[in-house]
């Protein structure tokens, strides 16, 4: 109810003319009284779930308080502790908070997109079926945080306007046994569909939301691998979409790892050319950023065979090789056809035979990084590039701490979660942080601004180039492989303008407008498109 303008006493204060806030309340700093409730709570579920009533509460408030302490908040509200919250989700619901789309709804999936509130408004929807949430599993119907999380990043880290926002689970069921036998589960209780029904389910929801949300981007998430691969390559030409676990990992990792290849060639000399990278995983994220890291190569003037031999691929049986049996479709590409010993299944075999400059993590399995395997990388590389990127924390390949204490310092280092400065022999060493979290927030700005049909190979590639390049002189003679990410909203606008200029390159972009503006001026544009919270507007009836 309005009831007139403040009144400001003559000491400067102001007082409201209602008996809803009390007297003082506006010559207070809310935002620290919100950050001081926050960091009462004992766990980082308890945190997220105040989060969330907050922002419900008050949308202004959460994402200014969120912009101004992003290393406190975004590992709550995101990686490590969302993946808590879809664990957990059945149990600490609270609130509708997103879209379900049902494979009960099959035939009638339009009208239930319909139900969205802000329709024509929308921009970005993050898409998941929960069956590969982080490397926490089949979560069925609790995959919807991740979506959100990663929404919370495009609205704080590339200002794209909260309703234009879309979270969306798709419950198809789950293959989790006790969440079908759980009381309080909140998704449909039966197993996930054979392959025939769901692409029937994904074909219909994709022309629905085309039609439905004409200007939206569809991202990808936490799909589990075949199906992650098989509907990117289905719909990456028809709709504009792209998949976050594929593209997004690949293009983040490409990134730190120039950043890394950079650094330890300043030690050792060794040029980009002779890297030898070895994927300990080859799931989505794993093959997905092999693939980008062997374009890049390309790019540089290696042919696509040299490029490919740089790569090793290791799974749950060992390195791959062409020779295997019953190979999977997405392991084939970069299987090696030069190894014909008896099959090696221990790391360290592996490490011995292949002697790589770089070791990546994207295989679930925590502490898979044991001491003797990251000695040994140290005892091959004066400046080793080990990068534990399989989240959440509980599931990652090595612990920060270790890293540095088993290299003596040496390691070039980024993981998937975050991890806090170590000191070790009296320096502080800081890690990165390799998570696609850095890089889809200016891909999204960057295709729906420049309304591009699709997201070509080729914008994915120059996010990640442009990301790359966006250390500061600080970040640079610090070591870092990322940049620091209070900077994300400024690093979101640069990526989204390379991401524009590829998008034009490729002829893809239906917003021709840009095509005429200098850098400069479209980046001014970008940044002054970013939505900023102000928390002056909560209580619009002062
Ligand atoms: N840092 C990031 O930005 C980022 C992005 C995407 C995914 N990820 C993480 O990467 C991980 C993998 O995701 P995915 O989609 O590729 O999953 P996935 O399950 O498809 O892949 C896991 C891979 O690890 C292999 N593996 C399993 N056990 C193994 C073992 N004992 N030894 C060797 N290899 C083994 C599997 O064979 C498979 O190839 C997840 O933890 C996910 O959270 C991180
Ligand atoms: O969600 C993340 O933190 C990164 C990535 O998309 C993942 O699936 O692990
Ligand atoms: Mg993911």
């Amino acid at each position: 109810m309005s009831l007139g303008l403040p009144l400001v006493a003559t000491n400067g204060h102001v007082v409201p003319l209602t008996t809803r806030i009390p007297p003082y309340f506006l010559n207070t700093d809310h935002r620290q009284r919100c950050l001081a409730q926050l960091r009462s709570k004992h766990t980082g579920l308890e945190k997220y779930i105040y989060l969330n009533g907050l922002k419900e509460r008050d949308p202004n408030l959460f994402y200014e308080v969120l912009l101004g302490n992003m290393l406190e908040i975004i590992p709550i509200l995101y990686t490590p502790t969302v993946g808590d919250a879809c664990s957990n989700y059945s149990h600490i619901w609270r609130r509708p908070e997103g879209l379900y789309v049902s494979i009960e709804h099959k035939g009638h999936i339009r009208q239930v997109l319909h139900t969205w509130p802000t329709g024509l408004a929308s921009r970005i929807a993050v898409v998941t079926d929960g069956s590969r949430i982080l490397g926490l599993g089949d979560l069925g119907a609790n995959g919807l945080p991740i979506s959100i999380g990663k929404l919370d990043l495009y609205i704080a880290g590339a200002g794209i306007k909260p309703t234009s926002a879309v979270p969306i689970c798709l419950d198809l069921g789950t293959n989790t046994e006790k969440f079908l036998e759980d009381p309080l589960y909140i998704g449909v209780r039966r197993k996930r569909p054979a392959t025939a029904e769901m692409d029937e389910f994904m074909k219909e929801f994709m022309e629905a939301m085309k039609e439905t949300f004409p200007q939206l981007l569809v991202q990808f998430e936490d799909f589990s691998t075949d199906n992650a691969f098989r509907y990117l390559e289905m719909f990456k030409t028809q709709y504009r979409c792209f998949n976050d676990d594929i593209q997004g990992t690949g293009s983040v990792v490409l990134s730190g790892f120039l950043n890394s290849a950079r650094l330890a060639s300043s030690a050792t000399g060794t040029p980009l050319s002779e890297q030898r990278i070895l994927f300990f995983g080859a799931g989505s994220a794993g093959i997905g950023v092999a693939k980008q890291l062997t374009s890049f190569f390309t790019l540089q003037g290696m042919s696509e065979d040299e490029a490919r031999k740089r790569i090793y691929t290791v799974d749950s049986k060992g390195l791959i090789t062409a020779d295997r049996k019953g190979l999977q479709e997405h392991k084939i590409y970069f299987a090696r056809t030069d190894y014909d010993g008896p099959a090696l299944t221990s790391l360290i075999d592996i490490i011995q035979y292949v002697k790589p400059t770089a070791l990546l993590g994207l295989s679930t399995i925590r502490n898979a990084f044991t001491e003797d395997v990251v000695r040994l990388m140290a005892s091959l590389n004066a400046r080793p590039i080990i990068f534990p990127l399989s989240n959440p924390v509980s599931l990652c390949e090595v612990d920060y701490s270790d890293a540095i204490k088993w290299t003596n310092g040496t390691v070039i280092f980024a993981s998937g979660s975050p991890y806090k400065a170590v000191k070790f022999e009296g320096k502080v060493y800081e890690p990165g942080q390799g998570n696609n979290m850095y890089i889809f927030p200016g891909i999204g700005l960057g295709t729906i601004l420049s309304e591009a049909r699709h997201v070509t190979d080729a914008m994915v590639e120059q996010a990640s180039i442009a990301l790359a390049g966006s250390l500061t002189d600080e970040e640079e003679s610090s070591e870092l492989v990322y940049p620091r990410l209070a900077r994300i909203r400024d690093i979101s606008a640069n990526i989204a303008l390379a991401v524009i200029r590829a998008a034009q390159t490729d002829n893809v972009d239906e917003n021709v407008l840009f095509r005429n503006l200098t850098d400069e001026a479209l980046l001014d544009y970008i940044k002054a498109k970013q939505w900023q919270p102000c928390s002056a507007h909560s209580y619009p009836h002062l």
